[in-house]
């Protein structure tokens, strides 16, 4: 091998192997903290094996419990058996099927917009719109806590940043008002992906209005369960006819993969030529197109079930909140558990895993430091006997890690 090559391979060895996230990929996993990315197989909607044992699986964002139902899962069968099982093309070359054009605009008729344009993923929907919108000389007012895809779509448009402070109307208001942008663009979550707090929408609205900003909701953990019928955020308060772009996700509530942005038929139109990862990515799967669209159907007629999801989180949540662990999510079908230190978060999840409960940690660079936290979700499905067996859990996890609950540590009362 040639030295300058063995030169490459230092170089790629330092970056690959020898970096932070890594040496913390190791050191959980060499503490024995590592069952996520294990094969997990479903065994109906609220439970999962991981190497041949049984947890009732509480860690996934399958909101509203669709992704098993029969009526999704034959739907997913019956456009495989219809379309193919890929489009194995763009959308704008031979990979539009009637489903997508169904999806669209039953989806747009939901959202009460003129069209929507649907991707292949939720995230690919927001690193192709925000630089389909905003160029190197606009300014792009993002939340400190919008998700990842967020902050890339705006990276990759090149225009100015300006990080706003979490849920802070004052702070966008100061930053808006300082800056004269041609076109300026505020992008938020609805209810943050992790910590599961609601943005305090009209006012954000009413901001950007008086200075003549457009607003972008991702919408991906509101839409399909908050408001009436599942309308997401923007209907519950009142405010989508202001809101020029809503984005949303299937991932979710929707029981499938894939994403969506709704608005203007002009603006379908624009993002349709110019959203370069819906232009030069495949199509979305015709099974993922007709999954979302019966879990549509599914929701819009059974709003009880979305009704079921929020209350049962708020079931959750003051039962866990009366043994002492501090819970976020207020309002919404999230129960997301704060533990406020990494090390922490991995210790109460695989106890709650030895407990036979599965949750997701959360854990800094995901969530800002010092805000660790366990994702949990309780979905309509769960049983009555599951959700008690889940509270059993959760209690004699308490007792193991007192300092993980309320009235703790440093970290702990950061986060409260
Ligand atoms: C707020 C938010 N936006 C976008 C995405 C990306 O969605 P997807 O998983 O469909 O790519 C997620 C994913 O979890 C999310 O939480």
């Amino acid at each position: 091998m040639s030295s300058k090559r063995q030169a490459a391979d230092i170089a790629f060895q330092s970056r690959i192997y020898d970096n932070a996230m890594m040496r913390r990929v190791r050191k959980i996993r060499a503490d024995g903290q590592y069952l996520y990315h294990k094969p997990q197989t479903p065994v109906g909607s609220n439970e999962t094996e991981i190497d041949g044992r049984r947890f009732i699986l509480l860690g996934s964002t399958n909101y509203l419990g669709l992704a098993q139902d029969p009526r999704v899962v034959e739907a997913a069968g019956e456009a495989s058996e219809k379309y193919g099982s890929s489009c194995t093309s763009s959308r704008l070359l031979t990979g539009t099927r009637p489903v997508h054009e169904e999806l669209e605009s039953r989806l747009a008729g939901f959202l009460g917009k003129e069209a929507a344009l649907v991707f292949t993923t939720g995230y690919l929907a927001n690193i192709g719109s925000i630089p389909a919108l905003i160029g190197r000389h606009d300014g792009a007012y993002f939340d400190a806590e919008v998700h990842a895809c967020i902050v890339d779509g705006v990276m990759l448009s090149g225009a100015e940043r300006y990080r706003i402070r979490h849920n802070s109307v004052e702070d966008l208001s100061a930053k808006l008002s300082g800056s004269d942008h041609e076109r300026k663009l505020v992008l938020i979550d609805s209810i943050y992906s992790l910590a599961g707090d609601v943005a305090p929408l009209e006012q954000i609205v009413d901001v950007a209005d008086e200075n003549g900003a457009w607003v972008m909701l991702d919408d991906a953990h509101g839409c399909g369960v908050i408001g009436p019928q599942g309308r997401g955020l923007a209907h519950a308060t009142g405010v989508a006819d202001r809101i020029p772009v809503i984005m949303g996700v299937f991932s979710k509530c929707f029981a499938s993969t894939g994403g969506f942005v709704a608005g203007s038929a002009e603006l379908i139109e624009h993002l349709r030529f110019n959203a370069r990862s819906f232009l030069f990515s495949n199509a979305l799967a015709p099974a993922q197109a007709a999954a979302a669209l019966a879990a549509l159907d599914i929701l819009i007629a059974e709003p009880e079930i979305a009704e079921r999801a929020c209350a049962l989180g708020e079931r959750a949540r003051l039962a866990l909140r009366s043994m002492g662990w501090r819970c976020g999510g207020d309002g919404t079908q999230m129960v997301p558990v704060l533990i406020g230190d990494d090390v922490l978060a991995f210790k109460v999840t695989m106890a709650l895993a030895d407990a036979g409960v599965v949750v997701s940690p959360a854990v800094h660079p995901g969530v800002p430091k010092g805000k660790d936290l366990l994702r949990v979700t309780f979905p309509p499905t769960l049983t009555e006997d599951m959700f008690w067996q889940v509270l059993d859990a959760f209690q004699t996890v308490a007792a193991q890690f007192p300092e993980a609950l309320s009235g703790a540590g440093e970290g702990a009362a950061s986060v409260a």
